[in-house]
């Protein structure tokens, strides 16, 4: 059993209140091990360490020598890949193959992106004539925000961690970072390979716990924080920029989202089914860029119906290492509770149940997992909660259209905006479409291909800023401009 603890200044430490919390494996429900919960005292003393690496040989490195260390860190994490393959997926369940080819390759590519981009990075510089008749020269400096807490959800723990700290790392910050309680294993790993490769104590620091009465409010009120990152809930990120406020302290948010993929009779159908299954069905709907609103063009919408079932009959659960799984479990028995009551609210609604729609029946060993069926509904009117609500499961509803605008005002109506799918061979029309879907993130024909020097982020209540390639640079660094007369 795993003894799951702190990482503060460059050491594992339990906590002053000796509270643990299980940590089960969702597959099976099995005890995966003990999670020792951060309370104020370790909240403040990783906050102080991270300060305290501010001015220590962390802050005295020049850009060179820090991305130098980060690029060793690179290569440490892929060292060390199996080991954080392994705890990712036993935290989540999700399959192997999955988390080898997105999740912890991303944990190194997300620190690679960031030490490429600030080693080239410029500031802007202005002269003009001086009353008096001399001249001065403006120039911009900019310096690292400080220390920033880092709180994440538990779908994508590595990836969506390491987007957080590469570039506050990168950018010369340090960091606390609160994993999901769901999920603590690869962050609290992290910390082996900083140690390895050099980091100094302090930089990279990570408080377990949960949100409210705990680590991850205790963090986000610490008046020694100077910057908050989060993902997660549109509501959770209500709170946290209501803490951030106290000091004046920015954030960037990323949050949920309702999205939608609008699918025309001219696409390339084959291509269309297949982007769609992944971005509905994929690490079993916990992706906050995955699809839960189909729309179809009514010419195509009864074939599209039964091949979308199709792929939703194959997708086989079972093990993470096993090769023929094609789904795993959601996270944790709070969400699977949370995503079985729209099961049921969908079918109170009068939802038509295509596929799926409850708990699929697993063998004896397994029948104690997070288990659910991927659901695919038609039928509903958009006033139905599961067209209105994020799920964040594995499950959506198509709705027929008979025009463009009546697809895009539906794509639209929404409160969140985070990312639409698009598919059409007619390009003109994908680029129209496109320009009018009301969100962060549009792909044409494909779907979740990222491009990490892009902007990354939602509009309205999806989130707030844009974090990749030099957008980053926005959050995680000061900008001074200088002005010098001579
Ligand atoms: N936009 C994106 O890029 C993105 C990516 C992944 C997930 N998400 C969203 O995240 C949600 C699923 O993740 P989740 O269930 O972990 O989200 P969540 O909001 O419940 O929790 C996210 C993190 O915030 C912490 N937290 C909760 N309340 C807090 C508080 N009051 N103060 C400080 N920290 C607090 C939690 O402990 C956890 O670490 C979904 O809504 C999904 O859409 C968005
Ligand atoms: O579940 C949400 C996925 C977010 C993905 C990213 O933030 C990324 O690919 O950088």
């Amino acid at each position: 059993m795993k003894d799951i603890k702190n990482f503060i200044n460059g050491q594992y430490v339990t906590n002053v209140s000796g509270k643990t919390y299980e940590k089960r494996n969702p597959v099976d429900n099995s005890l995966i091990g003990l999670v020792h919960e951060a309370g104020q005292p370790e909240v403040d003393a990783a906050v102080a360490a991270a300060r305290a690496a501010l001015h220590g040989p962390w802050g005295k490195l020049s850009v060179v020598e820090r991305c130098a260390m980060l690029d060793g860190l690179v290569a440490e994490i892929n060292h060390r890949f199996d080991d954080f393959l392994q705890a990712e997926v036993a935290d989540t369940g999700k399959p192997a193959h999955l988390a080898s080819h997105i999740d912890i390759p991303r944990g190194a590519a997300n620190f690679k992106i960031f030490t490429d981009t600030i080693k080239n990075v410029s500031t802007e510089s202005f002269e003009m004539r001086t009353p008096d008749g001399k001249t001065a020269r403006s120039y911009g400096v900019r310096t690292p925000r400080g220390v920033i807490a880092i709180i994440c959800p538990w779908n994508l723990p590595l990836l969506l961690m390491t987007w957080k700290c590469g570039p506050a790392m990168a950018c010369g910050n340090t960091v606390v970072v609160k994993p999901s309680e769901a999920t603590p294993s690869t962050a609290t790993l992290l910390g082996e390979v900083m140690n390895k490769v050099g980091v100094p104590p302090g930089v990279y620091n990570v408080v377990n716990g949960f949100g409210v009465n705990s680590a991850g409010s205790f963090l986000t009120a610490h008046p020694g924080v100077n910057g908050i990152t989060f993902t997660g809930e549109t509501k959770t990120g209500t709170a946290i920029m209501k803490a951030a406020a106290d000091g004046i302290r920015p954030v960037s948010l990323e949050l949920g989202g309702k999205n939608a993929a609008v699918v025309f009779a001219d696409c390339d159908f084959d291509n269309a089914i297949a982007t769609v299954t992944r971005s509905v069905f994929e690490n079993c709907g916990q992706v906050c860029l995955g699809t839960e609103r189909v729309y179809v063009e009514r010419p195509i919408f009864d074939k599209f119906v039964a091949a979308l079932k199709v792929k939703a009959e194959g997708m086989k659960p079972g093990r993470p290492f096993d090769h023929d799984t094609k789904i795993g479990p959601l996270v944790s028995k709070i969400h699977q509770k949370k995503v079985l009551s729209y099961y049921a609210r969908a079918k109170e609604e009068g939802a038509t149940i295509v596929f799926g729609g409850g708990v699929p029946d697993m063998p004896d060993d397994l029948k104690d997992g997070c288990w659910v069926e991927p659901t695919i509904w038609t039928g509903l009117p958009e006033t139905a909660s599961v067209v209105r609500e994020e799920i964040f499961g594995p499950c959506c509803h198509i709705q027929p259209f008979d025009t463009e605008e009546e697809a895009v005002r539906m794509a639209n109506d929404t409160k969140y905006g985070l990312a639409t799918s698009i598919y059409t061979q007619d390009i003109s029309r994908a680029s129209r479409v496109a320009t009018q879907i009301e969100v962060g993130l549009c792909w044409i024909n494909s779907w979740f291909l990222r491009d990490l020097r892009t902007p990354f982020g939602g509009s309205k209540q999806s989130g707030i800023g844009r974090e990749g390639g030099l957008h980053s640079l926005e959050f995680y660094t000061e900008l001074r401009n200088v002005m010098v007369k001579y």
